[in-house]
């Protein structure tokens, strides 16, 4: 047992949006797409990438509630799923990606077939997703605060995209328009979880350090990328040029 005192809630509050200096908008991969820097291929091998994050989070969210034995949890948790699946006949997050994906030029059958997804993309978010199948629910719950310093994100897509990337079609940015009501919304939720459940100064540290996990996760995929598209260097680049590295999940 540790002698220091535990934080306040305020002061742990503060502590998690402190992370967001190591958040992937701070990624020289992010800043060149938001600079308007990125060529054609590296803002299609980020969309194609990020699909396979995109597609991951519903397997995420529902290992977090086979975990949960709140049902009042749950039944808050589940709108995550139905965000990105889609509920009736509103079309969900994965269906806007998708739309995403034509509006640069990637047609709905090469995103599905996941055959340009990185094997580095690939590792960094199943890690995530069997974190969230084996940690306990509250930890794996709070692990979605990165979404803290989410809406910042998609909105400076909104505001830099359109101006730099004319060849994009307008029709793509529905995803990041839908999902800065939605993290926020989201935020609400894991916040008030994890100031309630990190009560001692343990839990608050290991907290900080699952954190600090899931930004790791997503500066990976950017690593990965800047590997391919900007340095010129995918897997086995010295060997051959064709992508030849696994496309099938095995979660
Ligand atoms: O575009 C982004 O930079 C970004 C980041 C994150 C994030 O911080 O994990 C998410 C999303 N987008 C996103 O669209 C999304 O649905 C989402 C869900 C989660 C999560 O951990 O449960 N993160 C994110």
């Amino acid at each position: 047992m540790s002698h220091e005192k535990a934080m306040t809630p305020h002061e742990f509050e503060q502590a998690l949006r402190a992370k967001g200096a190591y958040y992937h908008i701070h990624h020289p991969y992010h800043i060149a797409m938001h600079n308007g820097q990125a060529t054609r291929e590296q803002i299609q091998g980020w969309v194609a990438n990020r699909f396979y994050y995109q597609t991951s989070i519903p397997l995420k969210d529902a290992a977090i509630m086979a975990n949960c034995p709140d049902p009042a949890t749950r039944r808050k948790w589940v709108q995550r799923i139905l965000d990105h699946d889609g509920q009736g006949d509103g079309e969900g997050g994965i269906e806007a990606w998708l739309r995403l994906g034509e509006a640069v030029g990637l047609s709905r059958e090469l995103l599905l077939s996941e055959r340009l997804v990185l094997p580095g993309v690939r590792f960094a978010v199943d890690a995530y997703v069997n974190f969230a199948r084996r940690a306990c629910w509250q930890e794996a719950a709070c692990s979605s605060l990165t979404e803290l310093f989410a809406p910042q994100i998609h909105q400076s897509r909104l505001d830099s995209w359109p101006q730099h990337y004319p060849w994009i079609e307008a029709e793509g940015y529905g995803y990041f328009r839908s999902r800065l009501s939605q993290a926020n919304r989201d935020v609400e939720h894991g916040l008030a979880l994890a100031l309630e459940f990190c009560d001692t100064v343990e839990k608050q540290q290991r907290m900080l350090q699952i954190l600090q996990f899931k930004l790791d996760i997503l500066w990976s995929l950017l690593d990965a990328m800047t590997m391919a598209y900007t340095l010129h260097r995918p897997p086995y680049h010295c060997v051959t040029d064709q992508p030849v590295w696994h496309h099938q999940r095995f979660l």
